[in-house]
């Protein structure tokens, strides 16, 4: 049963006292991996056109989706292609998805990234760019306080590599309303972690987002996360887990379907692939040393996806 009473803390971005909010950043990520993120400049107006030109998208006729079909993970994500929980037997999530990537064209991975013809979508490429900057710096931003709450310097992760062309994968989500097939088994997201560092999700006020908090826990709790408009929420990722030894909680989510179409746009803010994530001086000690070995991001998060790919 969920929890009505249910609240994640909300953390103000734009607080003049960074030490205070860095101390509720930290005290979030132990208890939950999630928060709901307010004031952190990019503005509900902007959220709007981004899930208007979505649904533009995500409505064109299937064929004309698949021809922007998810090429190095940028693209067109089909119904049911994806799976996030791989220890399921049933067939992939009932969601449709379109990937962006880096937008620099110096990158060799921006210049791989899709859009949907001009004349069939004027507006769709510079409302996803513009929004795609402003997340990316309301995440650079949460980052140093992210950094602060770990008593590290404010541009640790600067330092260790992880923002040299900071690797934000852009997924914008589509949640069919009808499924008609009565199949149990099928969730919009099925339950997973987050593979990077953090996650900035935006989403319509429909509800379906659910996360348990003790995945060990048997019969597993799950809790409805509720909207805030205007709000991004917030998760932990795994990357952030294992450099931390898991003092901050990569919680598991998912989506159930409640007959309602549902939008959302997650923003995976993820470290450069070459940064190595290794267990965080502060995070260990001889009583509690590091429960994982150093890992090259890339390596983690290619791994990762492949599992996810039906
Ligand atoms: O759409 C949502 O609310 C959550 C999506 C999600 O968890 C994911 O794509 O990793
Ligand atoms: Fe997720």
């Amino acid at each position: 049963m969920a929890n009505p009473a249910f609240q994640l803390p909300i953390i103000d971005l734009s607080s003049s006292d960074r030490i205070s909010t860095a101390q509720s950043i930290r005290q979030a990520c132990i208890e939950y991996g999630f928060f709901y993120l307010i004031n952190h400049g990019v503005e509900e107006e902007l959220f709007q056109r981004v899930f208007e030109e979505s649904r533009k998208f995500f409505r064109l006729p299937y064929e004309e989706k698949m021809k922007m079909i998810r090429k190095n993970y940028r693209g067109y994500t089909p119904l049911y292609a994806e799976k996030l929980d791989t220890s399921l037997s049933s067939k992939g999530d009932s969601k449709e998805s379109f990937y962006i990537g880096p937008l620099e064209d110096i990158a060799t991975v921006g210049k791989l990234n899709q859009w949907p013809p001009a004349e069939q979508l004027p507006l769709w490429r510079s409302t996803m760019e513009d929004y795609y900057q402003r997340v990316l710096n309301a995440g650079k931003a949460l980052l140093s306080l992210v950094a602060l709450a770990l008593n590290l310097d404010e541009d640790f992760f600067e330092k260790v590599g992880a923002l040299d062309k900071p690797n934000g994968l852009f997924r914008l989500i589509c949640y069919p309303g009808e499924l008609g097939n009565g199949d149990q088994q099928i969730y919009g997201a099925s339950a997973h972690s987050d593979y990077g560092t953090i996650t900035l999700l935006a989403a319509e006020d429909v509800s379906g987002l659910q996360v348990c908090r003790e995945k060990s826990e048997q019969p597993q709790v799950w809790e409805d996360v509720h909207h805030i408009r205007g709000a991004f929420i917030v998760n932990i990722g795994d990357l952030m887990e294992r450099w931390t030894n898991c003092l901050f909680r990569s919680t598991m989510h998912r989506v159930v379907p409640t007959g309602q179409e549902r939008y959302s746009a997650a923003f995976f803010f993820d470290p450069n692939p070459d940064c190595m994530v290794e267990c965080l001086k502060s995070c260990c000690s001889e009583s509690c040393p590091p429960r994982y070995p150093p890992i090259r991001s890339g390596d983690y998060i290619e791994e990762r996806f492949r599992l996810t790919y039906i």
